[in-house]
């Protein structure tokens, strides 16, 4: 998950291969209540790991339900009816699946629970469900503001018979919730819930009842107005039971399958782990994107996309089946041939954020002309590539905004697209940049780099590290692949000089490496100590004098150029190997600062070291480096010099980000 403070996707061109999607949150926090109030064990395949579901299994395991993890499943022991704690504060953080059906179940259940969340779940309705289960004795209080989260739920006092009326015009969460908790009360009766006014968001009621027949609970079901939940209705567990993909994440997918054209060797997206038979309403997002042009096909739990028409259709849309994906077609309007309208999706604006607002300012960002209705967006794409604009989208800790918002990364203008605060998308796909990075492709002079060059012991590294985590991006530290070839020639019993030049190169070449976190793997065997020995450093610099040596690593470090960008450090990143990068950095310090960091790195380590000795070496190893005749040490031209003698690793790095920000076309909006 890409933790950072922002995420700049650079301009990106096509698209293409397959990716395995995460399980469906709505069906997944349903599973999980239904498999906790069921007796026996439910063993879940596939379950989504997300903020989301965390936060029900927590709630869950506070009410006294064992879950077992193991590969690829989760088991719960169901609680068949009793908690075995009946009081509790359960955290349920944004998740109105998660808020809405544990309200109801633990209002029936009765006990002492306090439900809270984050702020934004505090401005969310809740109300509606409050009303329809105070119909039946149930003891709700509001703890902050009337209508709203958090709540105190006491014991009822249950007087069942007549008929609950639930309003269903705001959320379909509250019928869901209703449909989920009120077979606790159907042993000797039939229960009746009645809907007033028009249910919205459809589909998610069919995987409810398609999930309560799964637990041995058949609801009959009159048009959308009346529902019978029948007298001896008991929760079954299935044992077994497997989440299909996410339904809503693959819109994202489908989307990029439509906007953009295959790559050389993939021509189509492919996702896995849902299919056009999916019980979620969210796959009708299908019949929208083919609408818009997109050539579809799918089979069992797949699903192939590539670009039909093009530019897009717009489109008109009642949105009301698909409220979640149809964000996504928001961001596909941008791509289309006049304006599209998507409309009946008021209830955009009681979710993570107001979605409507929040849609059009972020739209209008890009440079389309958007008009925000009451329930209704429409969105004129640019009307050039020259009216797009960079853009820094705010993303309202809202999951969707900042996945859709990622596709307007495929701009006819070439522009990138920054996305602030990206790990929002941990409510229900937490490594979703990371699956859109595996499938996007882009020219190399497209992906961003920082070049941090410099002498040894300047701090390059600890520098160079810290961007690539605060950035996102990924790391090369070119010095270390001297050290480890050098390491490797060692292993393979060549000595370090011209007359082996011609072996280590072809070492060289096929260096195994790989750099994860602050560790260096060569051929599956972490390497990060034996590399970092003095002796090592003498080692490095003598291969790095090897023409050859230097040709064959240049690729191996041309292919550390991938999405969403690249720190590299090393000694000639900016004037041989990255030349075109977008900032240069050349790292100095003072021989007597730098000795005496090396020395107290080589000390805390336990490795003997003499100051004086330190700073020799490094003179004798900087007039080396500096006067070797092939990529000697020196600043590129275009480089900026930062000299930390004087600055902490906060400083620099602040001030690099600083340059790093003012290159950007995002503007401070
Ligand atoms: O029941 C569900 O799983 C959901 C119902 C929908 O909410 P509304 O019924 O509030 O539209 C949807 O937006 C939400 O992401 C999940
Ligand atoms: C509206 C959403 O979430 P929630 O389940 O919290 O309502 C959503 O995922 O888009």
């Amino acid at each position: 998950m890409f933790a950072t403070e922002f995420l700049d996707i650079p301009p990106l061109q096509a698209a293409g291969g397959t990716v395995v999607l995460p399980g469906s949150k709505s069906i997944s926090n349903r599973v999980l209540l239904l498999a906790a109030l069921s007796a026996g064990t439910t063993t879940v395949h596939d379950l989504l790991d997300s903020d989301d579901t965390r936060v029900m299994l927590g709630a869950l395991q506070q009410l006294g339900c064992d879950i077992v993890r193991s590969e690829g499943c989760v088991a719960i022991e169901g609680l068949g009816g009793r908690l075995k704690n009946a009081r509790a504060q359960l955290f349920l953080g944004n998740a109105g699946t998660a808020m809405r059906p544990l309200t109801a179940a633990l209002a029936l259940l009765g006990g002492d629970f306090e439900l809270s969340g984050v702020a934004r779940m505090h401005e969310r309705p809740i109300g509606d469900l409050v009303d329809a289960l105070r119909q039946l004795g149930c003891r709700i209080d509001y703890l902050g503001q009337e209508g709203y989260p958090p709540l105190r739920v006491g014991a009822p006092a249950l007087q069942p018979g007549a008929p609950i009326r639930v309003r269903g015009d705001v959320s379909s969460q509250f019928l869901t919730a209703l449909l989920m908790a009120l077979p606790l009360t159907a042993a000797a009766q039939d229960v009746v819930i009645e809907v007033v006014g028009e249910l919205i968001s459809k589909p998610y009621i069919e995987i409810t009842l398609n999930l309560l027949a799964h637990f041995g609970i058949a609801v009959r079901r009159d048009s959308w107005q009346r529902f019978t939940i029948p007298a001896g209705s008991r929760y079954q567990s299935p044992g077994a039971i497997h989440i299909e993909a996410d339904a809503s994440s693959a819109s994202y997918f489908i989307a990029l399958g439509a906007i953009t054209a295959g790559t050389s060797g993939q021509k189509d997206v492919r996702i896995e782990g849902v299919g056009a038979d999916s019980i979620q309403g969210d796959i009708r997002f299908i019949e929208a994107a083919r609408l818009m042009g997109a050539q579809i096909v799918s089979g069992p739990n797949w699903l192939e996309v590539s670009r039909g028409a093009w530019p897009l259709h717009a489109i008109d849309l009642d949105c009301n089946h698909i409220p979640d994906a149809a964000m996504t077609l928001a961001i596909m309007a941008l791509f289309a041939d006049g304006p599209s309208l998507l409309r009946n999706i008021a209830s955009w604006r009681v979710k993570e954020t107001d979605r409507l607002t929040a849609m059009a300012a972020e739209l209008r960002k890009l440079g389309a002309m958007v008009e925000e209705g009451a329930d209704f967006l429409r969105v004129t794409p640019p009307a050039s590539p020259a009216h797009w604009r960079a853009a820094s989208i705010h993303t309202y800790d809202d999951h969707r905004v900042a996945m859709c918002f990622s596709l307007a990364a495929f701009n006819p203008a070439g522009l990138p697209v920054r996305i602030e605060d990206p790990k929002c998308v941990a409510k229900t796909f937490p490594d979703y940049f990371e699956a859109l990075f595996a499938l996007a492709h882009t020219f190399a002079a497209r992906i961003p780099v920082i070049c941090v060059d410099g002498p040894t012991a300047s701090g390059k590294g600890t520098l160079a590290a810290t961007l690539a985590h605060r950035l996102g991006y990924h790391y090369l530290d070119s010095g270390a692949l001297y050290r480890i070839t050098a390491l490797a020639a060692g292993r393979a019993g060549l000595a370090l000089d011209a007359a082996h030049e011609v072996a280590i190169a072809a070492l060289a070449q096929r260096l195994p490496v790989r750099f994860v976190g602050d560790q260096v793997w060569l051929d599956g065997a972490d390497v990060t100590d034996a590399i970092r020995t003095e002796e090592a450093g003498m080692n490095a610099s003598k291969v790095s004098a090897l023409p050859a040596v230097r040709t064959a690593l240049i690729t191996l470090q041309h292919s550390f150029r991938q999405l969403p960008g690249l720190v590299a450090d090393g000694r000639d990143m900016g004037t041989v190997i990255f030349p075109d990068a977008l900032l240069k950095i050349y790292l100095t310090a003072s021989a007597g600062h730098r000795a005496e960091r090396r020395y107290k790195q080589l000390i805390s380590k336990g490795f003997p070291a003499i100051l004086d000795n330190l700073r020799t070496d490094l003179e004798a190893r900087d007039a080396r480096d500096s006067s070797r005749s092939v990529a000697p040490l020196k600043p590129a031209g275009d480089a900026l010099l930062l000299d930390n003698s004087d600055l902490t690793i906060e400083e620099s790095v602040n001030q690099v980000l600083g340059w790093w920000r003012g290159k950007q076309p995002f503007g401070t909006s």
